[in-house]
């Protein structure tokens, strides 16, 4: 299996298959408002491509065609071969916002189960895969508390868990992290690379404001100029995993957040 996610990362990058095509991808919402305009991006298996852009440049308007929240108004969107609306049907993606959208009224495992529950698997199956996914983010220890019992953090796992439940090829994550403090933030940034390096087809979209995030999790980096949203440069961080927490104070992680920061400059 080719993986962009081991030291070879750089050679393999060139033979993985292509996840998400867009071609003159534009959004106009009714109002007139031109969110995203002719966007070209090509998005391969196990990426983990950060979009970074001021407010208002439509990094959510992008997310919400991918998952076949929000049609095209121009352009071509392919994702996992087909349209949005079929891969989101197949459960090929899955999303996590920034707010975790637990069910205040429902346990942890119950909230986890959801996903399953409405595609109709049965209690067992439903049973025994989210408890799989809650020991991945560490949350086997409360599986039957509320989400009020939770930290922030911990809330942020349930979400993800949730998220993953489905097994999704692409995961898309929109600022999922920017509500929590610095330090539950580059924690669940390492639990994140590792869930990412354990499937080696999972490719994760993820949105941040901060650029420091951005180059320490992806592979490539889209940073998007403001209103009408257009990709203005698309930034490799050709550095191999596993990365740890040295990589923040490396001179090339100080070169990478330096390019983006000057590429969202000018
Ligand atoms: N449903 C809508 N109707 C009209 N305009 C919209 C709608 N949703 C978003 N917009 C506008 O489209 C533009 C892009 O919005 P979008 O939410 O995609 O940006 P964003 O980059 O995700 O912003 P932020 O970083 O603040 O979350 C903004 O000007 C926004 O006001």
């Amino acid at each position: 299996m080719l993986t962009l996610k081991g030291d070879d990362a750089m050679t393999a990058v060139t033979e993985a298959k292509e996840w998400v095509r867009m071609e003159r991808l534009s959004k106009v919402y009714p109002n007139g408002t031109t969110a995203v305009k002719e966007v070209d991006l090509s998005i391969r298996e196990g990426e983990f491509l950060c979009f970074v852009g001021p407010s208002g440049c439509g990094k959510s308007t992008i997310f919400k065609m991918i998952t076949g929240l929000s049609n095209p108004t121009g352009g071509k969107l392919t994702v996992m071969g087909t349209t949005a609306n079929e891969a989101r049907k197949r459960s090929d993606t899955a999303f996590v916002f920034q707010d975790h959208t637990l069910l205040p009224w429902s346990s942890v495992i119950d909230n986890v189960m959801l996903p399953l529950a409405l595609r109709g698997v049965s209690r067992k199956e439903r049973q025994q895969e989210a408890e799989r996914v809650l020991a991945m983010v560490g949350l086997q220890d409360h599986m039957r508390s509320m989400p009020r019992e939770l930290s922030g953090g911990m809330k942020m796992r349930a979400s993800i868990a949730r998220a993953l439940v489905a097994k999704p090829k692409l995961l898309l994550m929109d600022e999922p992290f920017g509500a929590l403090d610095e330090i539950t933030r580059q924690t669940l940034q390492l639990e994140l690379l590792s869930l990412w390096r354990q499937d080696p087809e999972m490719t994760i979209l993820f949105v941040t404001h901060n650029v420091f995030e951005a180059v320490f999790l992806s592979t490539r980096i889209a940073v998007m100029t403001p209103r009408p949203g257009k990709i203005d440069d698309v930034i490799d961080v050709p550095v191999p995993f596993p990365r740890d927490e040295t990589f923040r104070s490396t001179p090339e992680f100080g070169r990478i957040v330096h390019s983006v920061s000057m590429t969202l400059k000018h």
